[in-house]
Protein backbone atom coordinates (compact mmCIF):
# COMPACT_ATOMS: atom_id res chain seq x y z
CA UNK A 1 0.00 0.00 0.00
CA UNK A 2 1.62 3.06 -1.42
CA UNK A 3 -0.54 6.21 0.31
CA UNK A 4 -1.96 6.53 4.04
CA UNK A 5 -5.24 5.18 3.80
CA UNK A 6 -7.86 6.41 6.49
CA UNK A 7 -11.29 5.37 5.81
CA UNK A 8 -14.02 7.42 8.04
CA UNK A 9 -17.45 5.90 8.42
CA UNK A 10 -20.46 7.07 10.21
CA UNK A 11 -24.07 6.38 10.63
CA UNK A 12 -26.90 5.56 12.99
CA UNK A 13 -27.15 2.57 15.38
CA UNK A 14 -27.83 -0.92 13.62
CA UNK A 15 -26.77 -0.04 10.55
CA UNK A 16 -23.37 -2.51 10.09
CA UNK A 17 -21.25 0.71 10.51
CA UNK A 18 -18.84 -1.89 13.16
CA UNK A 19 -19.19 -5.04 12.05
CA UNK A 20 -18.75 -3.90 8.19
CA UNK A 21 -15.77 -1.35 9.09
CA UNK A 22 -14.05 -4.89 10.96
CA UNK A 23 -14.78 -6.24 8.34
CA UNK A 24 -13.33 -3.83 5.61
CA UNK A 25 -9.76 -3.25 7.83
CA UNK A 26 -9.05 -6.81 7.84
CA UNK A 27 -9.71 -7.57 3.94
CA UNK A 28 -7.58 -4.55 3.23
CA UNK A 29 -4.86 -5.36 6.65
CA UNK A 30 -4.91 -1.86 8.04
CA UNK A 31 -6.48 -0.91 11.63
CA UNK A 32 -9.84 -1.05 13.01
CA UNK A 33 -11.20 2.05 15.66
CA UNK A 34 -14.46 1.83 17.08
CA UNK A 35 -14.96 5.05 18.50
CA UNK A 36 -18.00 4.20 19.82
CA UNK A 37 -16.55 1.57 22.03
CA UNK A 38 -13.99 4.31 23.74
CA UNK A 39 -17.15 5.96 24.42
CA UNK A 40 -18.76 2.94 25.88
CA UNK A 41 -15.56 2.01 28.19
CA UNK A 42 -15.87 5.55 29.81
CA UNK A 43 -19.45 5.06 30.47
CA UNK A 44 -18.14 1.74 32.08
CA UNK A 45 -16.07 3.20 34.40
CA UNK A 46 -17.70 6.08 35.17
CA UNK A 47 -20.54 3.01 36.46
CA UNK A 48 -17.64 1.02 37.85
CA UNK A 49 -16.53 3.72 40.15
CA UNK A 50 -20.40 5.00 41.23
CA UNK A 51 -20.07 8.00 39.34
CA UNK A 52 -23.37 9.20 37.75
CA UNK A 53 -22.71 9.84 34.09
CA UNK A 54 -25.26 12.68 34.04
CA UNK A 55 -22.44 14.76 36.15
CA UNK A 56 -20.91 16.58 33.28
CA UNK A 57 -17.88 17.88 35.89
CA UNK A 58 -17.14 14.31 37.63
CA UNK A 59 -17.40 12.65 34.21
CA UNK A 60 -15.26 15.46 32.49
CA UNK A 61 -12.42 14.63 35.24
CA UNK A 62 -12.99 11.09 35.21
CA UNK A 63 -12.38 11.35 31.24
CA UNK A 64 -9.20 12.89 31.32
CA UNK A 65 -7.27 10.60 33.47
CA UNK A 66 -9.16 7.39 32.00
CA UNK A 67 -6.50 5.00 31.54
CA UNK A 68 -8.04 3.50 28.34
CA UNK A 69 -6.67 1.38 25.73
CA UNK A 70 -7.43 0.18 22.33
CA UNK A 71 -6.89 -3.10 20.35
CA UNK A 72 -6.96 -2.18 16.64
CA UNK A 73 -6.25 -5.20 15.04
CA UNK A 74 -9.24 -5.80 13.28
CA UNK A 75 -9.18 -9.70 13.71
CA UNK A 76 -9.32 -9.33 17.43
CA UNK A 77 -10.12 -5.58 18.32
CA UNK A 78 -9.71 -5.29 22.22
CA UNK A 79 -10.47 -2.24 24.68
CA UNK A 80 -9.14 -2.13 28.18
CA UNK A 81 -9.17 0.29 31.26
CA UNK A 82 -6.39 0.22 33.96
CA UNK A 83 -4.85 -2.82 32.18
CA UNK A 84 -8.36 -4.76 32.60
CA UNK A 85 -9.96 -6.24 29.53
CA UNK A 86 -13.74 -4.68 29.56
CA UNK A 87 -14.92 -6.11 25.67
CA UNK A 88 -17.53 -7.85 27.00
CA UNK A 89 -18.72 -5.47 29.79
CA UNK A 90 -19.23 -2.39 27.33
CA UNK A 91 -21.74 -4.12 25.37
CA UNK A 92 -24.42 -4.40 28.48
CA UNK A 93 -27.92 -3.07 28.45
CA UNK A 94 -26.51 -1.08 31.60
CA UNK A 95 -23.84 0.23 29.35
CA UNK A 96 -25.78 0.98 26.36
CA UNK A 97 -28.29 2.92 28.43
CA UNK A 98 -26.29 5.59 29.59
CA UNK A 99 -23.65 6.18 27.14
CA UNK A 100 -24.92 8.97 25.37
CA UNK A 101 -25.25 10.96 28.70
CA UNK A 102 -21.65 10.73 28.51
CA UNK A 103 -20.83 11.21 24.74
CA UNK A 104 -22.72 14.14 24.98
CA UNK A 105 -20.56 16.00 27.16
CA UNK A 106 -18.31 18.06 25.28
CA UNK A 107 -15.37 18.33 27.47
CA UNK A 108 -15.70 14.69 27.22
CA UNK A 109 -15.87 14.91 23.11
CA UNK A 110 -12.92 17.36 22.98
CA UNK A 111 -10.93 14.45 25.04
CA UNK A 112 -12.04 11.68 22.87
CA UNK A 113 -10.93 13.43 19.51
CA UNK A 114 -7.55 13.65 20.75
CA UNK A 115 -7.51 10.48 21.51
CA UNK A 116 -9.33 9.24 18.27
CA UNK A 117 -6.87 11.16 16.10
CA UNK A 118 -3.85 9.91 17.77
CA UNK A 119 -5.02 6.18 17.24
CA UNK A 120 -6.04 7.00 13.80
CA UNK A 121 -2.00 8.20 12.69
CA UNK A 122 -0.91 5.35 15.19
CA UNK A 123 -2.87 2.85 12.77
CA UNK A 124 -1.57 4.87 9.72
CA UNK A 125 1.94 4.47 10.87
CA UNK A 126 2.07 1.60 11.90
CA UNK A 127 -0.27 -0.13 9.31
CA UNK A 128 -0.57 1.75 6.65
CA UNK A 129 -4.02 2.75 7.36
CA UNK A 130 -6.99 2.82 9.38
CA UNK A 131 -10.74 2.39 9.30
CA UNK A 132 -12.60 4.16 12.04
CA UNK A 133 -16.04 4.24 12.68
CA UNK A 134 -18.50 6.04 14.59
CA UNK A 135 -20.61 8.95 14.68
CA UNK A 136 -18.78 12.18 13.78
CA UNK A 137 -15.56 10.50 11.96
CA UNK A 138 -16.67 11.90 8.31
CA UNK A 139 -17.32 15.05 9.73
CA UNK A 140 -15.14 16.16 12.94
CA UNK A 141 -12.54 13.57 13.62
CA UNK A 142 -11.09 13.22 10.06
CA UNK A 143 -12.65 15.18 7.70
CA UNK A 144 -9.96 15.33 5.52
CA UNK A 145 -10.00 11.08 4.98
CA UNK A 146 -9.69 10.08 1.72
CA UNK A 147 -12.41 7.93 2.07
CA UNK A 148 -15.65 9.31 3.86
CA UNK A 149 -18.45 7.17 3.55
CA UNK A 150 -22.36 7.42 5.94
CA UNK A 151 -23.91 4.36 5.87
CA UNK A 152 -27.56 4.42 6.36
CA UNK A 153 -30.52 1.30 6.86
CA UNK A 154 -33.76 2.10 7.40
CA UNK A 155 -35.50 1.46 11.08
CA UNK A 156 -37.38 -1.50 10.40
CA UNK A 157 -33.67 -2.96 8.99
CA UNK A 158 -31.61 -2.08 12.07
CA UNK A 159 -34.14 -2.69 14.96
CA UNK A 160 -34.78 -6.35 12.93
CA UNK A 161 -31.05 -6.71 13.10
CA UNK A 162 -30.65 -5.59 16.35
CA UNK A 163 -33.48 -8.22 17.63
CA UNK A 164 -31.84 -11.10 16.07
CA UNK A 165 -28.23 -9.91 17.17
CA UNK A 166 -29.89 -9.91 20.66
CA UNK A 167 -32.07 -12.60 20.13
CA UNK A 168 -35.46 -10.05 21.65
CA UNK A 169 -38.72 -8.94 20.49
CA UNK A 170 -38.29 -6.31 17.93
CA UNK A 171 -40.00 -3.75 19.23
CA UNK A 172 -37.44 -4.09 22.29
CA UNK A 173 -34.66 -2.75 20.49
CA UNK A 174 -36.23 0.70 20.18
CA UNK A 175 -34.91 2.16 22.89
CA UNK A 176 -31.34 0.82 21.85
CA UNK A 177 -31.63 1.99 17.95
CA UNK A 178 -34.08 5.17 17.87
CA UNK A 179 -34.20 6.78 21.29
CA UNK A 180 -30.38 6.53 21.53
CA UNK A 181 -29.58 7.87 18.14
CA UNK A 182 -32.33 11.22 18.94
CA UNK A 183 -30.23 11.50 22.44
CA UNK A 184 -26.78 11.22 20.06
CA UNK A 185 -28.33 13.70 17.17
CA UNK A 186 -27.83 16.43 19.91
CA UNK A 187 -24.42 16.70 19.70
CA UNK A 188 -23.22 14.97 16.21
CA UNK A 189 -24.64 14.96 12.63
CA UNK A 190 -24.99 11.41 11.03
CA UNK A 191 -28.26 11.30 9.85
CA UNK A 192 -27.39 12.92 6.48
CA UNK A 193 -24.48 13.66 4.67
CA UNK A 194 -22.07 16.02 4.55
CA UNK A 195 -20.20 17.35 1.09
CA UNK A 196 -18.15 15.28 0.01
CA UNK A 197 -19.35 12.15 2.10
CA UNK A 198 -20.70 8.98 -0.23
CA UNK A 199 -23.82 7.55 1.50
CA UNK A 200 -23.93 3.16 1.64
CA UNK A 201 -27.80 2.43 2.10
CA UNK A 202 -27.52 -1.29 3.62
CA UNK A 203 -30.72 -1.52 3.97
CA UNK A 204 -31.51 -4.20 0.76
CA UNK A 205 -27.95 -5.18 1.17
CA UNK A 206 -26.95 -8.65 3.32
CA UNK A 207 -23.81 -8.75 5.53
CA UNK A 208 -21.09 -9.33 2.40
CA UNK A 209 -22.71 -7.05 -0.05
CA UNK A 210 -22.47 -4.18 2.06
CA UNK A 211 -18.61 -4.92 2.97
CA UNK A 212 -18.05 -4.90 -0.77
CA UNK A 213 -20.10 -2.21 -1.39
CA UNK A 214 -18.05 -0.01 1.10
CA UNK A 215 -14.87 -1.51 -0.82
CA UNK A 216 -16.22 -0.24 -4.01
CA UNK A 217 -16.16 3.34 -2.89
CA UNK A 218 -12.94 2.82 -1.32
CA UNK A 219 -11.64 2.36 -4.47
CA UNK A 220 -13.51 4.25 -6.84
CA UNK A 221 -11.70 7.26 -4.03
CA UNK A 222 -8.22 5.95 -4.07
CA UNK A 223 -8.08 4.09 -6.87
CA UNK A 224 -4.55 2.26 -7.73
CA UNK A 225 -3.14 3.64 -4.55
CA UNK A 226 -4.17 0.49 -2.39
CA UNK A 227 -3.72 -2.99 -2.95
CA UNK A 228 -7.49 -4.10 -2.70
CA UNK A 229 -8.67 -7.90 -2.04
CA UNK A 230 -9.15 -9.91 -5.11
CA UNK A 231 -12.83 -10.42 -4.80
CA UNK A 232 -12.90 -6.33 -4.34
CA UNK A 233 -11.50 -5.20 -7.80
N1 LIG B 1 -25.95 -5.62 5.76
C1 LIG B 1 -26.32 -6.33 6.80
N2 LIG B 1 -27.33 -7.19 6.71
C2 LIG B 1 -27.74 -7.88 7.78
N3 LIG B 1 -27.20 -7.80 9.02
C3 LIG B 1 -26.18 -6.97 9.16
C4 LIG B 1 -25.70 -6.18 8.08
N4 LIG B 1 -24.70 -5.40 8.54
C5 LIG B 1 -24.59 -5.71 9.85
N5 LIG B 1 -25.46 -6.66 10.22
C6 LIG B 1 -25.66 -7.21 11.58
O1 LIG B 1 -26.38 -6.22 12.28
C7 LIG B 1 -25.95 -6.19 13.65
C8 LIG B 1 -25.57 -4.78 14.03
O2 LIG B 1 -24.39 -4.44 13.36
P1 LIG B 1 -23.30 -3.47 14.00
O3 LIG B 1 -23.15 -3.70 15.45
O4 LIG B 1 -22.10 -3.54 13.14
O5 LIG B 1 -24.04 -2.06 13.78
P2 LIG B 1 -23.57 -0.63 14.21
O6 LIG B 1 -24.03 0.32 13.16
O7 LIG B 1 -22.12 -0.59 14.51
O8 LIG B 1 -24.42 -0.39 15.54
P3 LIG B 1 -24.08 0.48 16.83
O9 LIG B 1 -23.75 1.85 16.39
O10 LIG B 1 -25.33 0.46 17.63
O11 LIG B 1 -22.96 -0.20 17.55
C9 LIG B 1 -24.84 -7.21 13.76
O12 LIG B 1 -25.38 -8.41 14.26
C10 LIG B 1 -24.36 -7.38 12.33
O13 LIG B 1 -23.80 -8.66 12.08
N1 LIG C 1 -18.03 8.82 17.06
C1 LIG C 1 -18.89 8.45 18.04
C2 LIG C 1 -19.12 7.11 18.34
C3 LIG C 1 -19.96 6.80 19.36
N2 LIG C 1 -20.54 7.77 20.08
C4 LIG C 1 -21.34 7.44 21.26
O1 LIG C 1 -21.06 6.13 21.73
C5 LIG C 1 -22.24 5.36 21.80
C6 LIG C 1 -21.96 3.92 21.55
O2 LIG C 1 -21.61 3.76 20.18
P1 LIG C 1 -21.83 2.36 19.44
O3 LIG C 1 -21.43 2.65 18.03
O4 LIG C 1 -20.96 1.39 20.12
O5 LIG C 1 -23.25 2.00 19.60
C7 LIG C 1 -23.22 6.05 20.86
O6 LIG C 1 -24.57 5.80 21.22
C8 LIG C 1 -22.85 7.50 21.05
O7 LIG C 1 -23.42 8.00 22.24
C9 LIG C 1 -20.32 9.07 19.75
O8 LIG C 1 -20.89 9.98 20.40
N3 LIG C 1 -19.50 9.41 18.74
Amino acid sequence: MSKPLVIAVDGPSGTGKSSVSKAVARALSVSFLDTGAMYRALAWSCLNDGIDPSDTARVAEHCRTLDLAMGTDPRSPTVSVSGRRIDREIRSEEVTAVVSAVATNLDVRADMLRRQRELIAEGVALKGGTVAEGRDITTVVAPDAPVRILMTASEEARMARRSKQLKVAVEQTRSQIIDRDRADSTVSQFTTAADGVVTVDTSHLNFEQSVQAVLRVVKEAVGDDINLPAEAR
